[in-house]
């Protein structure tokens, strides 16, 4: 496996596919990588982005194929608006790094990691406390605590986090299960914070369980999980849910998908967490999704993907044969499971 990449056969397309696999340093933590990796796809469509986070078993894997194959050998539908609002991602940083970040942002919006193991309820009202000072009144801020509390624990750092942030926006996934989501939402209604479903929906066997429970006010779409644009827009259509689109920390490649996809949905009420290439160090192209005064062009293909030398962070032998190897065994299964 070169850096210059390798010919790959998966399905759905009609030749081979060029596999060029990525290592881009994160500048902070986020998600507890601190190194993001994955592979590009060249088809006839363009460039597609398969990057499964690594501890994802194989079968998780076949949405985020089928995902990168879509944009390789279809492309996505055509948008209709020309532009889509982002929201400023705040990682777990003390509270002066968060409101230089939001102020940095030109967004009106921020989403921010809270009920993280390597920080305290308290702290997370600090950090609030200063994106809302670095927001004003009138901006939005939203929190995200990836499944992290019981019920009882979120409706009660929900009340301190609301307090501290001058009103929440919505909490992202404050609970790990459905039940749970709709138990915290209906404890915090008169509060007027919105519930928002993530992993509920992405990791979900059926990502419409927590609409049919009336367990979300919002749903969180990430568009390799749901096996691309037309298979998230099929999850919009189905869950009836007012939608937000938000990234898997992808290169501007995969990112580049997810705005093709907050771009074709017919509604737009919230500002999309597609910001997230200011989390990289670097990115594989020079033409991607790159946020300005809060707003992100709809792109109507893939950006072109930088050359195979220095100067773009490629990975090195080792990872790259991890990646094909997954890729291979993923591309299998996925060609199991379409002839089924
Ligand atoms: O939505 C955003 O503002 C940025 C993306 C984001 O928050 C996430 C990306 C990937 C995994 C998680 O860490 C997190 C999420 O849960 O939404
Ligand atoms: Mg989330």
């Amino acid at each position: 496996m070169t850096t210059g990449g390798t010919a790959v056969r998966v399905p759905g397309a009609v030749d081979d596919l060029l596999a060029r696999v990525y290592a881009i340093p994160m500048r902070t933590r986020f998600r507890d990588i601190t190194v993001r990796e994955g592979v590009l796809l060249r088809g006839p469509a363009g460039w597609g982005e398969f990057s499964p986070f690594r501890e994802y078993g194989d079968e998780e894997c076949v949405p985020w194929l089928l995902s990168a194959v879509e944009a390789a050998t279809s492309g996505w539908p055509g948008p209709l608006r020309e532009r889509v609002p982002v929201n400023c991602t705040v990682p777990v940083v003390p509270p002066a790094e968060a409101h230089r970040l939001v102020r940095a942002s030109g967004c009106r919006t921020a989403k921010v990691k809270v009920a993280d193991p390597r920080s305290s309820l308290a702290e997370d009202a600090d950090r609030l406390a200063a994106v809302r000072d670095a927001l004003g009144p009138a901006g939005a801020i939203r929190v995200d605590a990836n499944a992290a509390w019981e019920v009882d624990a979120a409706v009660g750092a929900i009340a301190v986090l609301d307090r501290a942030a001058g009103g929440l926006e919505y909490v992202e996934q404050p609970c790990r299960t459905v039940s749970e989501l709709a138990e915290v939402r209906g404890r915090v209604v008169e509060r007027g914070v919105r519930i928002a479903a993530d992993e509920s929906i992405r990791r979900a066997a059926d990502p419409l369980a927590v609409a049919v429970a009336g367990a979300a006010d919002v749903a969180v779409l990430k568009v390799a999980p749901l096996g691309g644009v037309r298979a998230a827009l099929a999850v919009a259509e189905a869950c009836g849910l007012p939608c937000v689109v938000s990234s898997a920390l992808e290169s501007g490649v995969g990112l580049s998908a997810g705005v093709a996809l907050a771009g074709a949905l017919p509604e737009l009420d919230f500002a999309c967490g597609l910001g997230t290439g200011s989390l990289l160090t670097s990115d594989v192209t020079s033409d991607g999704p790159v946020p300005a005064g809060g707003w992100l062009p709809v792109p109507r293909a893939s950006p072109e993907v930088g050359p195979a030398d220095a100067g773009f962070p490629w990975a090195d032998a080792s990872t790259a044969r991890w990646w094909v190897d997954r890729l291979g065994r993923v591309a299998a299964l996925a060609e199991e499971s379409r002839r089924r």
